[in-house]
């Protein structure tokens, strides 16, 4: 408990002074009590004493440069730990800044608070031009899950347990809440402020699946000859590891991960057929989704991707029942936390449960290994410069002797060719750019993973990507976080060599050559490299990773290298203007 002022005996016959507290202590408070013990945050007007009373009081506060970053450190905390991550920002210009964050938070269902301070409600609200003046509740409200604002100090404590629920109870999101500047100075008596902060109990409460929902999946999954398991984060998010392995090894049925599922069990499982997902996907009969959604990243569940319209029957899990049939039908919806429902399929296969045919692990077994014979050679190369499969090849090894470091991924070809090449081995150690395919997650991932973890980060981003976040590397060093940092430097987006054809400019996707990202880190005390083989590369990365340093390697790559828009590029529109010969 924290209060600003303690009782005070002068006299026996003065009555003794109320121990007080004020909002700033109160939200501290509701905080630590709900277990949360770190914030992320730009300090400023009016949530500078904030940051440092929480620091005071033994809180975690992890300080960046934009709070954008701050925003994807929190949500990826939230992804981490199933607590909500708090951001903290300053009115109106941060609060906006941490928006981004927060969205995507939501869309990717982590939980997450974005906690603004903001400017007074009766100037506000008679737009008379107070000090970064905005109506920050309206604007967060369609951004995500819940949006609340605290006028009282008596209220910090419920406020913060309703953001606190809505953030993790059924599917998690990003919450906003709204302390506007004078709340933090209300002052109340200490007791009374105590008695006001609630302790939220079982914030994500276990959603049994209905029994007639897992026996109807248990029954088209028993009728299918060619069944598939797609895994999506929000399997990864739920911890159910054990489970879901157990479900995966005990249906004996191939299972495909999607990104940032990937190592929930090894990508080296035999039942994996990540390296046959076309194949997976086309001929599949039955498909079980467990915490993934049909969105883009999976063609909708429908297309070319996917066998003839009708022959592939979905089965799928998820705690959120507006899911079901989003884009095709659903002919065995399964709605719960993925924990209880895995468990229970688990329950109901029971003894005697029969294998899928083995011409169909086969076929897919046959795939893989065609996949894998064929990626093997381009992972080997040594030449001088690199294309990205070499220094993958390289990176592949690395991750694969450290299975327990955290490897953040972003870029376009940085991305689709690393998501394939390089295996993961444990849950929760891939995390990417997710379902928006957002640039910028970088720096603000890495730095939450490395707090949250403890554990060594390896950071693998595309030159474009890094730049999003790449002024947070002052972050990295300022607290010392074991992070090291891989910037594929091939000169600009997707490739360095595109050319402005009028010749006035340089193109839209190119960046200044032979950039040194590696002097960006040595300018705040961090080691820099620069590689140009992926054998400079193993040894950059080795050293810094076991010295436990801020590193930064800036791997020159071919600037020929990398095709548009990586493996998405049929969502890229192109010009339906033919070219004159
Ligand atoms: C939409 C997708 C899920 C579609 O994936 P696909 O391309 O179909 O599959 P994958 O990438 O998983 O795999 C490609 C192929 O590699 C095979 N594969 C996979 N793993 C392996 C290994 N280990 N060895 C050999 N081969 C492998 C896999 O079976 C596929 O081959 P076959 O089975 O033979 O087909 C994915 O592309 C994706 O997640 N994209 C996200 C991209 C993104 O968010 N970008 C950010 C935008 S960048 C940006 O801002 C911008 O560009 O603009």
């Amino acid at each position: 408990m924290t209060a600003l002022a303690k009782i005070v005996h002068t006299a026996p016959e003065v009555e003794a002074e109320p121990e007080l507290t004020d909002g700033f202590h109160l939200v501290i408070d509701a905080l630590k009590l709900n277990g949360i013990e770190t914030i992320y945050g730009v300090p400023g007007i009016p949530i500078t004493d904030l940051g440092r009373m929480a620091q005071a009081e033994g809180m975690r506060v992890i300080s960046f440069r934009h709070e954008q970053h701050a925003g994807n450190a929190a949500a990826i905390a939230g992804f981490l730990t199933q607590k909500p991550g708090i951001c903290l920002t300053v009115s109106a210009p941060g609060f906006l800044n941490g928006l981004t964050a927060l969205a995507n938070a939501t869309t990717n269902c982590f939980p997450m608070i974005l906690i603004s301070g903001s400017s007074e409600r009766e100037i506000v609200d008679l737009q008379q031009g107070d000090y970064e003046e905005m109506d920050q509740l309206a604007i967060a409200k369609p951004l995500c899950k819940a949006a609340f604002r605290v006028l009282h100090a008596a209220d910090i404590g419920i406020g913060v347990a309703r953001a606190i629920r809505a953030a993790c109870s059924g599917r998690p999101g990003g919450v906003y809440l709204d302390l506007p500047a004078k709340l933090f100075s209300q002052v109340m008596d200490a007791e009374a402020g105590q008695k006001s902060l609630v302790k939220v109990i079982d914030p994500a409460p276990a959603q049994h699946p209905a029994p007639e929902a897992i026996a109807r999946a248990l029954d088209v999954l028993k009728s299918a000859k060619r069944p598939l398991i797609v895994l999506g984060k929000g399997a990864a998010y739920a911890q159910a590891d054990a489970a879901i392995r157990s479900l995966v090894e005990t249906s004996g049925i191939p299972y495909v991960p999607m990104s940032m599922a990937k190592g929930l069990l090894p990508d080296t499982h035999p039942l994996s057929a990540g390296a046959a997902r076309s194949t997976a996907l086309k001929d599949s009969d039955v498909v079980l989704l467990i915490g993934a959604r049909l969105n883009w990243l999976l063609s909708h569940g429908k297309g070319k991707s996917w066998g003839e319209p009708g022959s592939t029957k979905f089965i799928q899990i998820d705690i959120e029942p507006r899911e079901m049939d989003s884009n095709v039908e659903i002919v065995a919806p399964v709605v719960g936390d993925i924990a209880s429902c895995v468990q229970a399929l688990l329950d109901g296969m029971g003894q005697g449960w029969q294998q899928p045919p083995s011409d169909w692990i086969e076929t897919l077994r046959t795939k893989r290994e065609a996949n894998v014979a064929k990626m093997a050679p381009k992972l080997m190369s040594n030449a001088s410069p690199m294309n990205f499969h070499a220094a993958l090849g390289a990176l592949r090894t690395i991750v694969k002797e450290r299975p327990d470091a955290i490897l953040v991924n972003e870029g376009a070809n940085t991305l689709d060719l690393a998501r394939g090449i390089i295996d993961m081995y444990q849950p929760r150690k891939r995390l990417d750019v997710g379902t928006w395919g957002i640039m910028g997650i970088g720096m603000g991932f890495a730095v939450a993973a490395a707090v949250e973890t403890g554990k060594p980060v390896l950071c693998v981003e595309g030159d474009s990507a890094f730049g999003f976040s790449g002024m947070e590397v002052e972050t990295i060093c300022r607290y010392g976080l074991p992070v090291c940092i891989v910037v594929f430097n091939n000169n600009g987006i997707y490739r360095g060599t595109d050319t402005d054809p009028t010749g006035r400019d340089p193109a839209t996707t190119v960046f200044v050559p032979d950039s040194r990202y590696d002097k960006m880190m040595e300018a705040f005390g961090g080691v820099g490299y620069h590689v140009t083989t992926p054998d400079e590369l193993t040894r950059a990365v080795n050293e810094a990773m076991n010295s436990g340093r801020p590193a930064l390697v800036n791997a020159v790559i071919d600037p020929a290298a990398g095709s548009e828009s990586g493996n998405i590029g049929s969502l890229n529109p192109q010009s339906g203007i033919k070219k004159k010969k």
